[in-house]
């Protein structure tokens, strides 16, 4: 008997496949009798490396090829950072696991200085220091915390950063703390950012496994990955962001976790030039999250109304 074939799409990226590698690891070793295999399809993002994401169109550019492919039976199962996904997956597909998280904040990473030695942290890098990210949300934090510094677009995939971290006028990147970790590469770290400081993006540090809807067998196969309490988490953050319009180009970020039954969430929405920042915190039952994280967003939304030139 030939052995039953399930393939796997993912992005090209180093950070993609030692995703994609993980997932592979626990499937192959759960199910010896299925042959997982690995197919790597480019997306928009993975093309355009030099345009800005926004101006190609923001949202999906990590993943509509990749969801075109699932709907078209290519590949039976996707796998995604959570944070690359839009709230509203394509009518057809749906989210068959979402792995337990790993960390979600955001690291600083200092260019090695003569001396070999990295700058402590944010607070002590020199007045007009060039921090690069082409992220907003950072952006906007990062000037709360120290409006003196430069921020730069930086472009291109984690490796590709910290090279031009190494080699261009940056003075310190800010990347996903998940990301360096999953690549080995979390010595690169130079301090952490608390999520008091930081608030991360929806999603972020989090593994998503998207299939068809309809394949209900590979949703059963797939349920020992999934990881109860991140799922929770996730789905509030993600009905906050999409309470607030998850198209919308202002800077978003929220935060959630479960303690036993209880879920806590954080959210933050900023003008673009983040001259205003609204921020506020919710708790209520985890078997409710995702109506937490649109009370929420409703929150926020009465909050930037008086506060915010939206
Ligand atoms: N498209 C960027 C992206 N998407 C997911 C991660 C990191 C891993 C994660 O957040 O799960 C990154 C890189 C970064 O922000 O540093």
């Amino acid at each position: 008997m030939t052995k039953r074939r399930l393939r796997i799409g993912s992005r090209g990226s180093r950070l993609a496949l030692a995703q994609t590698e993980l997932v592979c690891v626990r499937l192959r070793e759960l199910y010896p009798e299925i042959a997982f295999e690995v197919e790597v399809i480019k997306t928009l993002g993975d093309v355009a490396r030099t345009a800005s994401l926004s101006a190609i169109g923001g949202k999906g550019v990590f993943t509509k090829e990749i969801e075109e492919a699932l709907l078209a039976a290519r590949i039976d199962l996707a796998v995604h950072s959570l944070k690359d996904l839009p709230t509203t997956l394509p009518r057809g597909l749906k989210l068959g696991a979402i792995l337990e998280r790993e960390d979600p904040r955001d690291a600083l990473i200092a260019r090695a200085k003569a001396d070999g030695s990295a700058t402590a942290h944010l607070r002590a890098l020199r007045s007009g220091a060039v921090i690069g990210t082409s992220s907003l949300r950072r952006l906007v934090q990062v000037k709360r915390m120290r409006a003196d510094l430069e921020v730069r677009e930086i472009r291109g995939n984690v490796d590709t950063r910290l090279r031009k971290l190494d080699d261009e006028s940056y003075d310190a990147i800010i990347l996903a703390a998940a990301g360096l970790n999953r690549l080995q590469l979390a010595h690169r770290i130079t301090a952490l950012f608390s999520t008091d400081e930081m608030l991360p993006a929806v999603g972020q540090g989090a593994l998503a496994v998207e299939i068809r809807a309809a394949d209900l067998d590979l949703e059963r196969l797939l349920a020992p990955l999934d990881h109860g309490p991140t799922r929770c988490a996730t789905a509030a953050e993600r009905a906050f962001l999409r309470a607030l319009g998850g198209g919308c180009r202002l800077p978003i970020a929220a935060h959630a976790r479960c303690e036993g039954e209880r879920l806590l969430i954080e959210g933050m929405i900023a003008s673009a030039d983040g001259a205003h920042v609204v921020r506020s915190s919710l708790e209520g039952r985890r078997d409710q999250a995702e109506a937490i994280g649109e009370r929420l967003a409703e929150k926020i939304k009465e909050a930037s109304a008086t506060d915010l030139s939206f």
